[in-house]
């Protein structure tokens, strides 16, 4: 049997300021940090160990997965960061402030924003991506740097790199862990699980929680499972679906 473990990143400081995030580099707060320190925690406790490490190219993911690796005593694997994990581009949203935004616009249109699956949030105008000028992304095709993206946009670049890189992996029997994102996670567990694009506007996943995924030789998911106490959990999951509410 093969396992894969998910981490979506602890608390960052626009999570704490109920903002969008999108590709905007913001960093962990003081509870998003110890959140990923419990996750490797739990994670060591459980008897986890990995051999190699995946995050996106945004320092919320990247310090996650420091604090879960310096928990384990893992800091000296090999870690692959990729832009196709990042999180969904937010567009024209990025940076404003959710409830606001949902007390201007209404909570259905906001909904519809987060979570529908092939409505994108507007775009931004192309002049103000500061991401066509970020150097981490120099070697990209300037083409695939979004101006926004939908889910189904983002799980038009993650599922590349689950077929590519992740699965490949996992298939040749690595202990693999991806520390990402709420949406570039909602984008890989809609396709490991099949779930319908209806279905999936009412995922939401937790920050700072170790997601386990055990699947047959053929990489069919047996089942998954979240590290950790229950109803914690299921409060921060109603706590991520709660933050379009107008307030
Ligand atoms: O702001 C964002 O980039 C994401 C994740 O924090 O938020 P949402 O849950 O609203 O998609």
């Amino acid at each position: 049997m093969h396992k894969l473990v998910l981490i979506r990143h602890g608390q960052s400081q626009w999570n704490l300021d109920n903002r969008f995030s999108g590709w905007a580099d913001v960093d962990l707060t003081a509870q998003g940090l110890e959140e990923a320190k419990e996750a490797g925690r739990l994670l060591k406790e459980a008897g986890y160990s990995f051999d190699v490490a995946h995050t996106s190219v945004l320092k919320r993911a990247v310090r996650t997965l420091w604090g879960v690796q310096d928990e384990m005593g893992l800091m000296w694997i090999p870690v692959l960061t990729d832009w196709r994990l990042n999180e969904r581009h937010y567009g024209a949203l990025t940076g404003l402030n959710k409830a606001e935004t949902a007390a201007k616009f209404g909570e259905d249109q906001v909904k519809v924003w987060r979570r529908s699956y092939d409505i994108p949030p507007p775009a931004l105008e192309r002049a103000d991506n500061e991401s066509v000028h970020d150097p981490r992304y120099a070697g990209l095709d300037p083409a695939l740097i979004p101006d926004t993206e939908c889910l189904k946009d983002t799980v038009a670049r993650v599922l590349p790199y689950w077929h590519e890189v992740l699965a490949p992996a996992i298939r040749a029997g690595q202990r693999v862990v991806v520390a990402a994102h709420g949406n570039s996670l909602r984008a890989l567990v809609k396709y490991l699980d099949g779930i319908s694009d209806e279905d999936i506007v009412e995922l939401n996943i937790p920050n700072g929680v170790p997601l386990v995924y055990e699947f047959d030789e053929n990489l069919k998911p047996l089942r998954h499972y979240y590290l950790g106490d229950a109803e914690a959990i299921a409060a921060k999951m109603a706590a991520v679906a709660n933050q379009g509410k107008a307030r």
